[in-house]
């Protein structure tokens, strides 16, 4: 037995496409055929039929309609599999034998551009790996934008962990079958092995129109893997991607996976939704590109202090001009994601409605340009000098693209009337047929009295007349000729209504042929405009979100930083940007932190459970980090030394999978830390060594401390623990401070107060907290005989100091409504500039807000 030739076709095809899913478009289907149908047929649940195929099994098949294809697709993609078009490539009119087919697109989870399966408020990346010797070069593109970013780091695990959280890619190309092995093995990447090729520097060249960095040769090579696949997969010219621009991975923070998390920068901990990080926070952007741009600011602080005071004082600008923020977010709102919309463009995917979206947000630049020239200085008269109107493209399809343009590109309705002698005069030929219609309907109820009459069209007979089974008796001999009888009705034609249905349907075809065309045409032009449309699509999300960062700095009462020489760091009154968000307003307890690289560059910090602790050492984490962002930040005042890393070892992450017990996770990020952070790294240890028994712990956490002081000079460590003993090497060991949170005790139960003051804690309070809790009675009594035993007997080492302070004597007192009027007649609003006194009474204001 032989195959049928269409079977033949197929497997010819699948041949070259073995690790896709291949959707064979058979009239209006994509059928799925043998271990792709049994596939498909599971994850989409789908039945699963047969086919002939010419050999004695039938070929297990399952099928989806074309019209409903997009769902399907999105989510075998979501799942991670590859799914390749077929189509028709020729006119089956034409065809001699069998249509010839072929694969017109392969959709991959990194170059999957679908709306409603990818967010707007992130970039899909897709990311290029090559290895050679002790470095790999690696390079990040994502097609929805046309962003393309290359760079070089070394070969070790952790800076490539760092390089990759940069991106979060959703799928990779390595340039060997080991490194795909390796790169999907440790970041679960669907991976594809794509040797390098000889052309691949010809591959580079000429490709974009622009590179900012330099070139080596592991960069070149990565990103000419990538191109070869995206080539491959996506069988267009990819015009989109004008720009490579290569960085060097010391440019902004390197932040390990665990700190990412850990600090919930950009998802939460507990479901990984936006709810509850950072970003959560922060993002007030009004537009896509510039929420897009947020993230990326978020994930990739800056450690260079020009170009970190360059963005904060572009925030500042923006924030000491309410009426100018307020109009600026206004205008931004109305301009949508210009930067997709044309990569669409350049991926002839884009349709009528989309062009019209381009205009109306085009036409919102001169207003926002408008604005930026009133504050004309620093970064935003940078800004400014670079935007482009693009007043030339807005009058492009100003004058071509009706206001209700389609959906759809086939079907006319898209050109302006005006634009085009020929459309104009091609729809008047069809007006003028449509009203000789209307009159004729009117004419012929007049002669045959039949009041019922009506003209009807439809796809198979053209126009007709149709009249009614009761009134046959009406119809004059001869005057129409009979073409399809219905139960009820007649329906009939004249000579004239022919000819003047051929002038009709003709120039309505011949009318969406020319509109497709025109439309192809400008959609052509507006290609050639592509960088400078991306340069400004680039201005508009850097804008917004420093209008975005400014607003939520008003909002939420932050200052702005400034950045210290000496590696002092001293925040006053500093707050939780996520914790205060989630409780009453006024409700979050401030804390003051004071640290240097010297004598205070190891705090220790005691207190029970649930006091605060954590919260207060991510705080000052994430202070230090929204102002490397160029964000202002929560606290009364702050200033701040520019870290290059920030390392965290916070909470149980178990990674039982990967064969890890809690401790020995915690012992290996607490190695990773040691090995890796310098002499301006901040360091975040959140009870190191409780993985264990007290006394290894213990040992443990001591010995750690120690060599940090010893070994990263110049860092800065937050270290909170529940062994009180530590508070003893304050004194013996220089750059150790200890601190403590305060509680007061209660009758027989404790109440939190949140403030974190000098000296260690005396007590551990975990029986009271475990009471508070729940624990039962009979548990909390016993466990106290069992802790006054172990004191007794000396197996409970020696307490720490005692604090003197009465609690309630350390601040922590409502100022109250006089104090705040008396603060009010302080303020020297003669010896401020405009914008300091605006900014003091802005405090003041929020200060008052919070009393009320
Ligand atoms: N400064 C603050 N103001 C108001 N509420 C706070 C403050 N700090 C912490 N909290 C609240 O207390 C809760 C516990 O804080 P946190 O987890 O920091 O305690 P902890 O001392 O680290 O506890 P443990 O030692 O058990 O890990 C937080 O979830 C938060 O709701």
């Amino acid at each position: 037995m032989a195959l049928t030739p269409m079977m033949q076709q197929y497997f010819e095809i699948k041949e070259k496409y073995k690790d896709t899913i291949l959707f064979y478009r058979l009239g209006d289907f994509y059928e799925m055929f043998f271990e792709d149908a049994e596939l498909a047929s599971k994850e989409l649940e789908l039945v699963l039929t047969g086919r002939d195929c010419g050999l004695e099994d039938r070929a297990p098949m399952c099928g989806i309609p074309y019209h409903s294809a997009r769902n399907y697709i999105g989510r075998l993609v979501s799942k991670g599999y590859k799914v390749a078009i077929c189509e028709q490539v020729e006119d089956p009119k034409l065809a001699k034998g069998i249509v010839r087919r072929d694969v017109i697109r392969v959709i991959t989870p990194g170059t999957f551009l679908d709306e409603t399966f990818v967010s707007e408020e992130r970039n899909n990346y897709i990311m290029g790996v090559f290895k050679d010797g002790g470095n790999y070069g690696l390079s990040f593109c994502d097609i929805s934008t046309g962003e393309f970013y290359a760079s070089t780091v070394k070969a070790e695990a952790e800076m490539l962990d760092a390089e990759i959280g940069k991106f979060s890619p959703k799928e990779a190309v390595a340039s060997s079958a080991e490194l795909a092995e390796f790169i999907f093995s440790r970041y679960s990447l669907l991976t594809n092995a794509r040797s390098i090729s000889d052309e691949s520097d010809l591959l580079l060249e000429g490709r974009f129109r622009s590179v900012s960095g330099g070139i080596n040769s592991l960069v070149a090579s990565s990103c000419s893997i990538l191109l070869g696949y995206l080539e491959e997969t996506q069988k267009t010219a990819l015009t989109n991607l004008t720009h490579l621009e290569v960085y060097s991975s010391t440019d902004s923070m390197a932040m390990d996976p665990n700190t990412k998390r850990n600090l919930e920068l950009t998802e939460n901990i507990v479901d990984k939704g936006k709810r509850g990080s950072l970003l959560w926070v922060l993002d007030d952007t009004a537009t896509a590109m510039g929420g897009r741009n947020l993230r990326r600011w978020v994930e990739q602080p800056l450690i260079s202090r020009e170009l970190i005071d360059r963005r904060l004082e572009a925030v500042e600008a923006l924030y000491g001009s309410l009426d100018m923020l307020e109009d600026l977010r206004e205008a931004l709102k109305g301009v949508y994601d210009i930067e997709r919309i044309v990569s669409k463009v350049a991926l002839k995917s884009v349709n009528p409605k989309e062009l019209l979206t381009l205009k109306n947000s085009l036409g919102r630049l001169p207003a926002v340009k408008d604005i930026l020239k009133n504050l004309d200085y620093g970064e935003l008269s940078r800004l400014n000098r670079k935007m482009d109107t693009l007043s030339d493209i807005w009058n492009l399809l100003d004058s071509s693209i009706s206001e209700d343009a389609p959906m759809t590109s086939k079907d006319g309705g898209i050109i302006k009337n005006g634009y085009s002698k020929d459309v104009d005069e091609l729809r008047d030929i069809r007006l003028n047929g449509k009203r000789w219609i209307a009159e004729l309907e009117a004419k012929e109820r007049e002669f045959t009295g039949i009041r019922s009459l009506k003209i009807g069209f439809n796809k198979v007979f053209g126009y007709y007349i149709e009249i009614s089974r009761a009134n046959f008796s009406s119809i004059p001999e001869g005057r129409y000729i009979r073409k399809q009888t219905l139960s009820n009705a007649e329906r009939y034609i004249t000579e004239e209504l022919k000819v003047m249905e051929d002038k009709i349907l003709g120039a309505e075809e011949k009318l969406s042929e020319l509109e497709y065309g025109l439309f192809t045409d400008i959609r052509d032009r507006i290609e050639g405009e592509i960088e400078r449309l991306k340069a400004t699509s680039r201005c508009i999300a850097d804008l917004d979100c420093y209008q975005c960062l400014a607003k939520v700095a008003r909002d939420n009462g932050y200052v702005k930083p400034v950045f210290s020489i000496d590696g002092k760091m001293n925040i006053v009154e500093g707050r939780h940007p996520v914790v205060e968000k989630m409780m009453d307003k006024g409700a979050f307890v401030s804390n003051d932190l004071v640290m240097d690289s010297t004598l205070e560059r190891f705090l220790i910090i005691t207190g029970p459970n649930m006091s605060g602790k954590s919260t207060f050492m991510r705080q000052s984490a994430l202070i230090v980090l929204m102002a490397q962002i160029g964000s202002f930040v929560p606290a009364k005042k702050a200033s701040l030394s520019i870290c290059d890393r920030i390392f965290t070892r916070i909470g149980a992450s178990d990674d039982l999978a990967g064969g890890k017990s809690t401790f020995m996770v915690e012992m290996s990020e607490v190695s990773e830390i040691l090995k890796n952070a310098t002499s301006r790294s901040l360091i975040i240890l959140d009870e190191v060594g409780r993985g264990t028994s007290t006394y290894d712990g213990l040992s443990i956490a001591w010995a750690v401390i120690e060599y940090i002081l010893k070994h990263i000079k110049g860092s800065k460590s937050l270290f909170a623990t529940h062994y009180h003993e530590l508070v003893a090497l304050e004194g013996e060991l220089e750059g150790i401070r200890n601190y403590s949170v305060l509680v007061r005790e209660v009758g027989t139960t404790i109440a939190f107060l949140r403030k974190i003051v000098p000296g260690g804690a005396d007590e551990s309070y975990g029986i009271e907290v475990a009471k508070l809790a729940g624990i039962p009675r009979e548990i909390l009594i016993r466990a106290k005989d069992i802790l006054k035993d172990l004191e007794k007997k000396g197996k409970k080492p020696a307490r720490a100091q005692k604090i003197k302070e009465d609690p309630l004597q350390i601040g922590f007192v409502d100022i109250g409504r006089e104090a705040l009027f008396e603060r009010i007649k302080t303020l020297d609003v003669m010896s401020m500039t405009p914008m300091e006194a605006m900014n003091a009474l802005y405090e003041l204001n929020n200060d008052a807000k919070e009393l009320n």
